[in-house]
């Protein structure tokens, strides 16, 4: 693989002081990280209900993107995990991403883990994580929690964010050449670095809820925006193969309207038997191979059933099965990369998206007794945020050089570290079709309207490259 990754290690210790310096609060600016993600669910955060009215100029559709068969404003969008359920997914659309990826469901209601689900990480500013190797199994090392009591941003500093965001905008409503940087528009400022472990397990509402739920999710997107579901197989179920039940997963989203699956292989927070299923060209073969034809045959069933034919959605291809994007961890080399893309494309799959949270053994602070900071039960942990960014990009340019150079029919989602809206820019020139965020939408909703004015300030096109490798468009 390119480029040069180094792992600098966070100090064993961190001087409480410096841990309860006020920077880290301990919620996010809209996902409220000290409440369970069905809290979170029930009802929105109001730091994000009281969001300012969005000012979004759209990208005439000559300029829209194509990805897996739907046409897109803008190739940014929310990678899995914060968009727990349609109003999450509203929310998003309406602050300037367009390729939303719904949370992963499975094919039952599942709780996950309790909490703590996310912590803030000590790293260095600049920090960046090997994608693999002995260096990374060091720990990493938990900032302290934030102190009880200490009050949170509250209503003032949003409506404070929220004035100054109004200014900004209208400032560039009424000047649209004026060059207002994309920092001033955000109605929030995330920590930096960002760096965050978090720890869900894969928790999914039920068949029923979901049933009413993604279509209700669908029905908040505008023309130019779409919907991924993301979907998984679960393990050591009665009876039932992991593929069987990730096909039973999928059939929730097929029959609820997905009109793009994203199957994930790649969760670190979960038991060791599909953490690496993304890493085996084989089983990625095997399993997509078979989630194809399951998906297929009950497209028949349905068409042969019904005298109007059967549901669908838009994209799904001529077999009537939607387009199914692989989500996928960080590779060691090119070579593995290549089999999996070389297995994915034979089998049918359409887009690899990459990267998931690295996992790493994650400790507390020795100044608080040291030790695995999620428990016991939990010593490895998805670390997310600017620290994963390079390894992200170097996935999404050796998967470009891998479909180039082998004539593969498959679409690049770059995903990690995108905590900014130029963050968006660089995966663009890396190679990826589309762009996404999880921990930067969690602390910066408004990086999307951020991407929307840096997206048109370079004609819907990209900038050429800084590195000599240039654009692709
Ligand atoms: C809170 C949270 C929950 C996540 N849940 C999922 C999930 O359910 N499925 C999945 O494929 N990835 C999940 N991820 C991983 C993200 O999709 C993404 O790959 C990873 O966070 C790296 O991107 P980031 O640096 O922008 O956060 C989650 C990430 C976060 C932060």
């Amino acid at each position: 693989m390119r480029g040069v990754i180094t792992c600098t290690i966070a100090p064993p210790t961190t001087r409480p002081q410096e841990a309860l310096d006020g920077v880290f609060p301990s919620t996010s600016y809209c996902y409220d990280i000290d409440k369970t993600w069905t809290d979170n669910i029930k009802q929105l955060p109001e730091r994000c209900r009281s969001l300012p009215p969005a000012i979004r100029e759209w990208a005439p559709e000559d300029k829209w993107v194509h990805f897996c068969g739907h046409k897109l404003a803008s190739p940014l969008g929310v990678a899995a995990g914060p968009l727990l359920s349609s109003e999450w997914v509203a929310l998003a659309a309406a602050r300037g991403y367009d390729c939303l990826t719904y949370k992963t469901i499975r094919s039952h209601a599942h709780a996950g883990h309790g909490l703590p689900n996310v912590m803030f990480l000590a790293v260095q500013p600049d920090q960046q994580l090997q994608a693999a190797g002995p260096s990374c199994q060091q720990p990493l090392t938990t900032r302290a929690p934030y102190p009880p009591g200490v009050p949170l941003p509250g209503p003032e500093a949003a409506a404070a964010a929220a004035a100054a965001t109004a200014k900004a905008a209208a400032a560039l409503t009424a000047s649209p050449s004026t060059s207002t940087s994309a920092a001033t528009l955000s109605a929030c400022s995330p920590p930096s670095p960002l760096a965050i472990t978090n720890s869900f397990g894969m928790p999914s509402q039920g068949p029923e809820q979901l049933a009413a739920d993604i279509p209700a999710a669908a029905a908040a997107l505008r023309p130019g925006q779409m919907m991924v579901v993301s979907v998984t197989g679960t393990p050591g179920r009665p009876g039932l193969s992991f593929t069987d039940d990730l096909v039973a997963a999928a059939a929730v989203a097929v029959d609820a309207g997905a009109t793009c699956l994203e199957v994930n292989l790649s969760c670190p927070n979960v038991g060791r038997s599909h953490v690496a299923l993304y890493a085996d060209a084989p089983a990625v073969e095997d399993t997509v191979r078979q989630l194809r034809a399951a998906l297929a045959e009950r497209q028949q069933q349905r068409q042969r059933a019904s005298v109007d034919g059967g549901g669908g959605g838009g994209a799904a291809d001529g077999d009537g099965v939607p387009p199914i994007a692989l989500k996928v961890g960080a590779y060691a080399d090119a070579d593995s990369l290549r089999r999996v893309a070389q297995s994915a494309a034979a089998a049918g799959a359409a887009a690899l998206s990459g990267i998931n949270g690295l996992s790493r053994r994650v400790e507390l602070p020795a100044a608080l007794g040291g030790g695995p900071a999620l428990g016991g039960d939990r010593p490895t942990s998805g670390v997310c945020g600017d620290p994963i960014r390079a390894a992200g990009l170097e996935f999404v340019a050796t998967a470009r050089q891998v479909i180039a150079a082998d004539s593969l029919p498959l679409q690049i989602i770059g995903v990690g570290g995108v905590t900014r809206a130029e963050h968006a820019l660089d995966y663009l020139r890396a190679g990826a079709d589309v762009v996404q965020a999880a921990t930067g939408f969690m602390w910066c909703p408004d990086l999307g309207l951020d991407f929307q004015r840096l997206w048109r300030q370079a004609g819907y096109c990209l900038p050429p490259a800084g590195d000599g490798r240039g654009g692709r468009q």
